[in-house]
């Protein structure tokens, strides 16, 4: 197969770095509600304490933790209820020698109490007296002033992927916009003359649109907008104007199909058609996915994936979604591990990824001077985790939703021994 310009996942890792990544990525402020899942452009400082009073963390007494030393079952001291602490205001009463103050969860700390006696440990005595039949110690079941959020703290980092708790931390602190990185506006355009939409029977020789779902998903799943999903036939002039649509309005163009050299695999040859265009590389030792063509338009990247579905999707997961966190401005983690070992892999994860370590259920085979993505699927056998590779063709579907993951072999590796630890990236 004639491809030129064959690069290694390092390489083309490092040749879009230096193509796209420029400084500043625009931003917009959005109400809170609708932040879910975007990417903080700024550092955050905490403006106040959270929480603002000491509370207590359990319905009980506050008390002076002292004059609860000593207590036993046997010999319980004996406090004087002052009175009682209601949600959603100060407290009305301190807490002076001798005495206790009705509080609940939540509740604020009255002034003079260092700490909480839980109710069950306690007993009425009649008269306003209480028995407290355990000692104290000072702070317990209580939460100080500042004890979660101190004021002046950086709470969160610009770049950090806002998840539902990163809403909870921005709400306690009364933030209700936030600034964020613009979504990457992106287009996938599916090429093939034998793909048929999916609502179609396909005749003999047809097959239905897999790519265009898979892809969406994961830019979706990856924090990127998809302006067109849009099928295509293998003809120059409408993968052309296909295209020219596209760079009008996106970031990033994923072509699937007809990325190989075959006499209608025309993606090379339509991207080096525009003016500005720039082919990166054509050809990737990665296995699978190897015929994957990467260009620039004018400032757009364009992809050109394999058109088999396993295939297409690894490539997106190795090379095309570091890129796009990278342009959506998520944290500056590294885009490539250069790890050449399973132990220093687990200590690189790339971008927005979540792996776990589990142990090979057998001899896993690389191919050499390319890096190998092996799918597998992850057991529990007798307490331990094993990683068992999936095999099958890259133009099966059903491989991909076999796999929990996959697991990274590096061009100088030559394989994975039966048993030996490895990273499983969860997909
Ligand atoms: N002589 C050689 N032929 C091929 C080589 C090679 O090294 N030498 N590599 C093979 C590999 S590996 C791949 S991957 C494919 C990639 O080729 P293209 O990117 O040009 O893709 P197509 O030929 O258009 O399609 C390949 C395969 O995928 C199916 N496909 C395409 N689009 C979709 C879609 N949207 N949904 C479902 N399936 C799709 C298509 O029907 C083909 O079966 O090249 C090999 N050939
Ligand atoms: O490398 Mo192809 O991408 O195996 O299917």
């Amino acid at each position: 197969m004639d491809l030129f310009n064959v690069l290694t996942l390092t390489e083309i890792t490092k040749r879009l770095e230096d193509t796209f990544i420029s400084s500043l990525l625009p931003t917009e402020t959005l109400p809170l509600n609708q932040a879910l899942g975007r990417i903080l452009a700024d550092d955050l400082t905490a403006a106040e304490d959270v929480p603002h009073f000491s509370r207590s963390v359990v319905d009980g007494y506050a008390v002076r933790a002292k004059d609860t030393f000593g207590a036993s079952e046997s010999i319980p001291g004996f406090l004087s209820v002052v009175g009682a602490v209601e949600m959603g205001h100060p407290a009305a009463h301190a807490v002076r020698a001798g005495e206790a103050v009705y509080v609940p969860t939540g509740g604020a700390l009255p002034e003079g109490a260092d700490a909480v006696v839980m109710i069950e440990y306690t007993e009425p005595f009649g008269a306003g007296q209480i028995a407290v039949h355990r000692p104290s110690a000072p702070l317990e079941n209580v939460m100080s002033k500042g004890d979660d959020i101190t004021v002046g703290e950086t709470v969160l980092r610009g770049g950090t992927r806002l998840r539902p708790q990163e809403l909870g931390v921005l709400s306690a602190l009364g933030v209700n916009s936030v600034t964020v990185f613009a979504p990457l506006q992106v287009s996938v355009l599916s090429t093939g003359d034998e793909i048929v939409p999916i609502h179609e029977k396909p005749a003999a020789g047809q097959i239905r649109d897999i790519n265009s779902y898979t892809i969406t998903g994961l830019v979706e799943a990856a924090g990127g907008r998809v302006r067109r999903a849009s099928l295509v036939k293998d003809d120059f002039d409408a993968l052309k104007a296909a295209v020219a649509e596209a760079i009008t309005d996106s970031d990033l163009v994923l072509l699937s199909g007809g990325s190989s050299v075959g006499e209608k695999d025309y993606t090379q040859r339509v991207i080096q058609a525009f003016e500005d265009s720039e082919i990166l590389a054509h050809g990737l030792a990665i296995k699978p996915g190897k015929p994957t063509v990467v260009a620039r338009i004018g400032r757009v990247s364009v992809f050109g994936l394999p058109g088999q579905p396993a295939s297409a999707m690894m490539i997106f997961k190795a090379v095309v979604e570091p890129l796009l966190q990278k342009l959506t401005g998520a944290n500056a983690l590294p885009m490539v591990s250069q790890a050449t070992t399973n132990q220093e892999a687990a200590l690189s994860p790339s971008l927005s990824t979540r792996s776990v370590l589990a142990a090979a259920s057998s001899k896993i085979h690389a191919a050499p001077g390319r890096t190998t993505f092996q799918m597998v699927a992850l057991e529990m056998r007798s307490g331990e985790l094993f990683a068992v590779p999936v095999h099958g063709k890259s133009g099966m579907i059903s491989l991909m939703s076999r796999a929990d993951g996959y697991i990274q072999i590096e061009p100088a590796q030559e394989g994975i021994l039966q048993n030996q630890t490895v990273q499983v990236i969860l997909f």
